[in-house]
C-alpha cells in the first residue's frame, strides 16, 4: 500500500481496514450498515473502552502500527476478562492525520484483528476522522455465559490474594526504551505487545473469585480499587511475589528496584483476584497476598506497611514517580 490516508480518502481507508477483518458466529452483522449486530448468548452484555494517544500511550518510533493495534486491543480485551466475561466484539475509533503513510493504519488494523482472534472476538465496526494527534479508541463487548460478574467489591476478609500474568515487564520495557536502549529484549516486547491471560477471567468467576480487576495502571493502584470498592485491607506480600533474575539484571543497570515495577508497573495487563481461603487455584495462579477488615480507610499494604509511594499510572499525576519511566 503506497501514499497517504489523505491519498486513501475516509472511504479508501474504510475500505481497506475493513477488507482484512475476520469473522465469528457471534457477529450477525458486520462492518458496513449504519451499526453492527452481534449476538448476547447471555441476554446482558459486558461492555468497557479505552482510548490510546500517541505520545501517552505508545510512540511510533518504539512500537510498530501492528504492536500498537495489538495493545489497543489488548488493553480493552483484559478489561472484559476481568468481568468474567468472555469477549464477542471491539469497534475501533481511529484519529489519524491525513499525511500519515496509510499503511499506519492498516498495519494497526492487522494487529487489533489477530489480538481480537486470540482472545475470540471480532472487529464489527468503528469510525475514521482526521486530526492532528493519532488516536485509537476501542470499545470491547463481552458475554458473561450465565455467569455472575465478578465486580471491584466483592472481596471479604478472609480471602486470598492470587495473580495470573506478567506483572512489571512492561514498565521494565518502558524503562529501557525511555533510555534509548532497545533491549533486553523479553522486557521491551512485553511493552509492545502485552499477553493478559484472557481465559484466567471466566476461569476465576467459575473458581468463585469474588473480586477481580485487570493490572493496567500497577498492582497496588488496582488492588486499590477493590479495597476501595470491597471496604476492605489488602496486604500483599513481597516475599510471595517473583521478580525475575533478569528483571533484577535490568533493574541494577538502570538504578530501579525491580520489585517497584512489580509493584506499580501498568500495561502487562495480569488478572488479579480476591478468592475465598479455602479455594484450589490451578499452578498458574501464584498468592501474593490476602484480605483483612479495614482498620480506617481501605487500602493497600504492603508487608503491613503502608504504600506511600504512588501505587502505578495516574494520568494526571506526576508520571516520574509512577514505576512506569522511572
Ligand atoms: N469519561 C468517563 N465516563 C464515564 N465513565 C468513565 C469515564 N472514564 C472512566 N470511567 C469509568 O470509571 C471506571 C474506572 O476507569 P478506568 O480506571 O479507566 O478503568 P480500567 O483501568 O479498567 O480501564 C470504569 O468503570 C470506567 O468505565
Ligand atoms: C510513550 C509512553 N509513555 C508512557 C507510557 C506508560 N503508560 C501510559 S498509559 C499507562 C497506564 C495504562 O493506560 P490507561 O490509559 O490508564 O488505561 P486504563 O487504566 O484505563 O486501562 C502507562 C503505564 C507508555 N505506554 N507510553
Ligand atoms: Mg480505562
Ligand atoms: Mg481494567
Ligand atoms: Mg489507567
Amino acid at each position: 500500500m503506497k501514499g497517504t490516508v489523505g491519498e486513501l480518502g475516509e472511504f479508501g481507508l474504510i475500505r481497506e481496514l475493513t477488507s482484512r477483518l475476520t469473522t465469528t458466529p457471534n457477529v450477525r452483522l458486520g462492518p458496513g450498515d449504519d451499526a453492527a449486530v452481534v449476538a448476547a448468548p447471555d441476554r446482558r452484555v459486558v461492555a468497557t473502552t479505552d482510548v490510546l494517544l500517541e505520545g501517552r500511550h505508545f510512540r511510533r518510533d518504539w512500537s510498530t502500527a501492528y504492536d500498537v493495534g495489538r495493545k489497543a486491543a489488548a488493553q480493552n480485551l483484559a478489561d472484559i476478562a476481568a468481568m468474567g466475561a468472555v469477549p464477542t466484539a471491539v469497534l475501533l475509533a481511529l484519529v489519524v492525520p491525513a499525511e500519515l503513510p496509510a499503511t499506519w493504519p492498516i498495519e494497526l488494523m492487522d494487529g487489533i484483528r489477530d489480538e481480537c482472534q486470540v482472545a475470540g472476538a471480532a472487529v464489527v465496526g468503528g469510525d475514521v476522522v482526521r486530526g492532528d494527534t493519532i488516536t485509537v479508541a476501542i470499545t470491547a463487548l463481552g458475554d458473561l455465559r450465565n455467569r455472575e460478574p465478578v465486580t471491584r467489591s466483592g472481596a471479604r476478609p478472609g480471602d486470598v490474594i492470587a495473580v495470573t500474568g506478567w506483572l512489571g515487564w512492561s514498565a521494565a520495557g518502558l524503562a529501557v526504551l525511555s533510555r534509548g536502549f532497545r533491549s533486553p529484549r523479553a522486557f521491551v516486547e512485553a511493552h509492545r505487545r502485552p499477553e493478559p491471560p484472557y481465559h484466567a477471567g471466566p476461569a476465576a468467576a467459575e473458581l468463585g473469585a469474588t473480586a477481580m480487576t485487570d493490572v493496567s495502571d500497577g498492582l497496588v493502584a488496582d488492588l486499590g480499587h477493590i479495597a476501595t470498592a470491597s471496604g476492605v485491607l489488602i496486604n500483599l506480600k513481597s516475599a510471595d511475589i517473583d521478580v525475575p533474575a533478569q528483571m533484577s539484571d535490568i533493574g541494577q543497570a538502570v538504578g530501579v528496584d525491580p520489585l517497584h515495577w512489580v509493584l506499580t508497573g501498568g500495561e502487562d495487563h495480569a488478572i488479579v483476584a480476591a478468592f475465598p481461603p479455602d479455594v484450589k487455584l490451578p499452578a498458574r495462579w501464584r498468592v501474593i497476598g490476602e484480605v483483612l477488615k479495614a482498620p480506617g480507610t481501605p487500602h493497600v499494604t504492603v508487608d503491613g506497611a503502608a504504600w506511600d509511594k504512588a501505587g502505578g499510572w495516574d494520568h494526571f499525576g506526576d508520571t516520574t514517580a509512577q514505576g512506569a519511566g522511572d
